[in-house]
């Protein structure tokens, strides 16, 4: 099966085509004011615009306010939402749009519940779990938390990069995998032989 991948955390148009180019599948947009990686909506929108064909353009939100994620989705032309704070699965199907619904992985988090409560998700993003901070820790977690058979598909994300995507695929076998700080040579911008080495590291895993 040929995993999908998404490079989140982009702020400038080269890093989005050299995305493109290693053949990721999506690219990630933070509008979270709070992250190193947010990034202004007008030049999300220009970036959007300067993409190829067939590569998703997902927009990043973290418990803000609903017009503010309608606002964005419209003038950035965004295809998919990723949900990553504490919001509500009656919050993330309120705006009519496909999204997936990220969580924060910790060993009393009831993760066949959560897929169950956000059924209308298209999947569920899992992520590293540390106190305080929202997401992009670059931390892995215990993948054996995640429980066989979940009723979403699973994006594997935190703490991945070229060196442990492979083993992440073959161990979680998740139907994609999400980067940001594994790739990066700064906080949000990124580094042209790191997003190769983790694209190469994808396609050689695929299971
Ligand atoms: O990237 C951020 O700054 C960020 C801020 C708030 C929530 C999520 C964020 N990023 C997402 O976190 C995961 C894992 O990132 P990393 O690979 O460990 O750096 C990924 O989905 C990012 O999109």
């Amino acid at each position: 099966m040929r995993i999908r991948a998404k490079i989140c955390g982009i702020t400038r148009v080269e890093d989005a085509l050299t995305a493109a180019r290693c053949g990721a599948d999506a690219v990630g947009f933070v509008f979270y004011e709070k992250s190193p990686r947010n990034v202004d909506v007008e030049r999300a929108a220009q970036i959007v615009a300067a993409l190829p064909p067939f590569v998703t353009a997902v927009g990043l939100f973290v418990n803000e306010d609903a017009a503010t994620v309608l606002s964005i989705r419209q003038r950035v032309g965004l295809d998919l939402l990723q949900f990553h704070g504490d919001e509500t699965p009656e919050y993330c199907q309120s705006f009519s749009a496909p999204y997936i619904k990220a969580l924060r992985v910790r060993p009393e988090l009831n993760l066949i519940q959560y897929a169950a409560d956000f059924s209308s998700a298209r999947a569920l993003l899992l992520d590293a779990y540390q106190e305080g901070v929202a997401g992009g820790t670059g931390k892995t977690f215990d993948w054996d938390l995640i429980p066989a058979g979940l009723s979403k598909p699973v994006i594997l994300a935190g703490g991945l990069d070229a060196e442990n995507v492979g083993e992440a695929i073959r161990r979680v076998r998740p139907y994609a995998v999400d980067v940001s700080g594994g790739v990066e040579q700064d906080k949000g911008i990124k580094d042209v032989a790191k997003i190769a080495a983790f694209m190469r590291g994808v396609l050689d895993a695929e299971v």
